[in-house]
């Protein structure tokens, strides 16, 4: 199977009775290695829900979802958290960075929780700082960096353990459109530079274009699904 994520038949309700929210309702789904797939849909039509679905941050009402060939839904949370820590990178749009560590400890925390060795370490956190063009800002605390070189940051830290599947809730939310496209453009060049999936939710529709497909929820359904067409 070739696929990097497989998700079948996944629904997701909260509450229950006369005030049950199907937040995501009979959603099935395939991305093969290297695509960036954007998930675009209103406010409420489930997006963060899927997303967190797909990466085992929540437990689904029913169906199943496979990330990189292990049954995410199957896993216990022993397994998840191994999963969250060595297959699945995730970008938030609020950073959620660590505000008393450095950039470079940022970075390097996803690898301290992976036991990797302090020089392994510590060479990688600067391929990565690197590579999101932030290499002279190592040792700034995220409140000495723009929202934009923050996100940055994050996304380097999702990077940290060479994750198959990134996933990432409106990354650009926070982000003022110039720095926001900036951001999708290192995204999308990483996601191709390194044959890694990319799940991206998005509200923005010039950040849609990037995607290699676009999945758009509405009501918890997926109503659509389409190759982008390249601009
Ligand atoms: N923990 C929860 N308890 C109850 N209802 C929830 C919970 N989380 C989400 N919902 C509901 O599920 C639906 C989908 O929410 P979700 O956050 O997935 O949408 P979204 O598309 O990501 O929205 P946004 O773009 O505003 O982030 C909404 O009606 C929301 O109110």
């Amino acid at each position: 199977m070739s696929d990097l994520i497989r998700v079948e038949g996944l629904s997701r309700d909260y509450g229950s009775g006369d005030r049950v929210v199907h937040a995501v309702r009979d959603v099935s789904l395939r991305a093969g290695r290297g695509e960036l797939v954007a998930v675009r849909g209103r406010s409420g039509a489930g997006k963060t829900t899927l997303l967190n679905l797909v990466g085992g941050l929540d437990r689904p009402t029913s169906g199943r979802v496979w990330v990189a060939g292990h049954e995410v839904t199957a896993a216990g949370e022993g397994d998840l958290l191994r999963l969250r820590r060595d297959t699945i990178g995730f970008v938030f749009q609020s950073f959620g960075l660590i505000p008393i560590l450095s950039a470079a400890e940022n970075v390097g925390v996803p690898m301290r929780l992976a036991k990797v060795p302090a020089g392994q370490r510590e060479e990688r956190v600067s391929v990565l700082l690197e590579m999101v063009g932030l290499g002279a800002h190592a040792a700034q605390r995220p409140y000495e960096m723009s929202g934009g070189q923050q996100q940055r940051v994050a996304i380097a830290r999702a990077l940290a353990n060479d994750p198959a599947l990134l996933i990432a809730d409106e990354p650009t939310g926070q982000l003022d459109s110039e720095t926001g496209r900036a951001v999708m453009d290192l995204l999308r060049a990483l996601v191709h530079a390194r044959g890694m999936t990319a799940l991206v939710a998005t509200h923005d529709p010039t950040l849609v274009e990037l995607a290699d497909r676009v999945l758009v929820l509405r009501d918890g359904r997926l109503v659509e699904s389409t190759e982008a067409v390249p601009v």
